[in-house]
């Protein structure tokens, strides 16, 4: 099938590849000439697994190709519309602008029959009303809503062999018209048994926004457990265990730290407060101003136990910042938990060095101001405390002995909880961690 992917960033270049991956024929359009030069150059402008390997091939194949010129579009039957979503500047709610201006962009180039698959997280009843202005702008042009639920990290693989499969589509034949197109794009996934919701447009937005406002009550409810461990004694890494081992809970995201950030998780479930006051339901998701705050309150801890571990205060102390990723895996800097910390902690007068495999550039590019060094033998370098944010497989593998041999202070406070107490302790390390013994 012949698509164009409007929005080439963490998840539209992704879905571009993979779509060429799959036999498809592909145009990714973006409005950012360096990101575009960049793809064209077949170099992923950001970090993420095995996306290197797509795009060479889909690049190799002549099946794919990038353009920042909107009128190259045309002539796909299928368009996917990828743009940013954020959160508003100075409030709660998700900024349509961008998606507002790539549907105004793409209207004149559509001919009656193509598909447009919004594919960007949105508040409820965008699709309705984008639908409505595209009845008069494109008329003939059919819109579904496709949500994504691909992790940065595993990004490629999400995308080939999705978990499940949601397609928000209007009622009658142009409902069977985008049904029928999407399974064209989606046969592979589909003939290999993926599950496909095939429902309005109001459930496929509500899908998108509840699976994460459900992830992150997830991690804040294991969070909300490690605070109690920590008054208690009790170790909540055991207790996830124990809890997990129950199949109608599931032992995954419940991994208690430093908490979740990232491009989605956090602006998603204030857009959806946002959403759901307009609606006159603020009351049913007021509970996810709780989990908004146990998840920056877990920041917060880190610093504080810095502070106390330092002796009651952190200035002009040397600290070395292990992650600036939200998450490992990513170079996705957006509202992380690992970069908030370090920021914080400079601004209490800490002397931080700031380390991460991946992340450096985008965290230098938003905050100059931090020291980062190149690697974490750097950053340890006579540090008075060592804090890991980002469970970076590498500073898991850190041997506590060698690491003492680099720093001035034996301090490690583990955010995230992944390192192995007992060796760190046994190694002369003051360790603690959020919620463990
Ligand atoms: N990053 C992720 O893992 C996932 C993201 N999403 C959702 O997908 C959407 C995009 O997210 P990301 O890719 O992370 O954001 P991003 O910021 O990495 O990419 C957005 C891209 O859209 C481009 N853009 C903005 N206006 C445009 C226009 N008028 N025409 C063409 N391009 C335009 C920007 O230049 C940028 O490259 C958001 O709604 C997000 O919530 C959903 C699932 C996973
Ligand atoms: O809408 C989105 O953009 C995506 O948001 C999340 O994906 P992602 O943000 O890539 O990362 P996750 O793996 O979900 O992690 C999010 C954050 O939660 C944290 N986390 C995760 C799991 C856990 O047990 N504990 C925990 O603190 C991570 O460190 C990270 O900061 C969802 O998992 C995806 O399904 C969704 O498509």
């Amino acid at each position: 099938m012949k698509i164009s992917v409007i929005g080439c960033g963490y998840l539209g270049a992704v879905h571009a590849a993979a779509m060429a991956e799959l036999g498809h024929e592909v145009v990714g359009i973006d409005v950012d000439t360096a990101k575009i030069e960049s793809l064209s150059a077949g170099i992923p402008p950001f970090f993420e697994p095995g996306l290197p390997e797509i795009l060479a091939t889909a690049m190799a194949s002549g099946r794919l190709r990038f353009s920042t010129d909107i009128a190259d579009a045309a002539g796909a039957t299928v368009h996917f519309v990828a743009v940013g979503t954020p959160q508003q500047y100075g409030g709660n709610a998700a900024d349509l602008r961008f998606v507002d201006a790539a549907f105004e962009a793409l209207a004149p180039h559509l001919t009656p029959g193509d598909v447009v698959v919004g594919k960007s997280t949105v508040p409820v009843g965008t699709a309705a009303r984008l639908s409505e202005t595209l009845a008069s702008t494109a008329p003939g042009a059919i819109l579904a809503w496709n949500p994504e639920f691909l992790r940065e990290g595993f990004a490629v693989a999400d995308t080939i062999k999705p978990d499940r499969l949601v397609y928000g589509v209007p009622d009658g034949e142009p409902g069977a018209r985008a049904t029928s197109a999407l399974d064209r794009v989606y046969a592979s996934a589909i003939e290999g048994g993926t599950p496909l919701v095939v429902t309005d447009y109001a459930t496929a937005e509500l899908v998108k926004v509840s699976a994460n406002a459900f992830l992150a009550t997830k991690i804040s409810f294991i969070n909300a457990m490690a605070e109690i461990a920590e008054v208690t004694g009790a170790d909540v890494t055991a207790l996830a265990d124990a809890i997990g081992y129950d199949s109608r809970i599931g032992r995954r995201f419940l991994n208690a730290g430093v908490g979740f950030g990232g491009g989605c998780l956090p602006k998603d479930i204030r857009a959806f407060i946002a959403r759901a006051e307009e609606l006159g339901r603020g009351e049913s998701v007021v509970f996810l101003k709780e989990v908004d705050q146990i998840n920056l309150r877990r920041r917060q801890r880190v610093i504080d136990l810095l502070v106390e571990l330092l002796g009651g205060q952190v200035n002009g102390k040397r600290i070395a910042v292990l992650g600036l990723a939200f998450k490992p895996h990513s170079d996705d800097v957006r509202d992380s938990p690992a970069l908030d910390v370090a920021v914080q902690l400079r601004g209490l007068g800490a002397k931080v060095i700031a380390t991460d495999p991946h992340a450096i550039a985008n965290a230098r590019r938003t905050h100059p101001q931090l020291t980062y060094a190149d690697d974490a033998n750097t950053a340890l370098h006579d540090a008075d405390a060592v804090v890991l944010v980002t469970e970076w497989p590498e500073y898991k593998a850190l041997d506590p002995v060698q690491t003492a041999g680099r720093v001035r202070g034996q301090i490690i406070v583990d955010g995230r909880n992944s390192l192995d107490a007992a060796a760190w302790r046994s190694a002369g390390w003051t360790y603690r961690s959020l919620g463990r013994r």
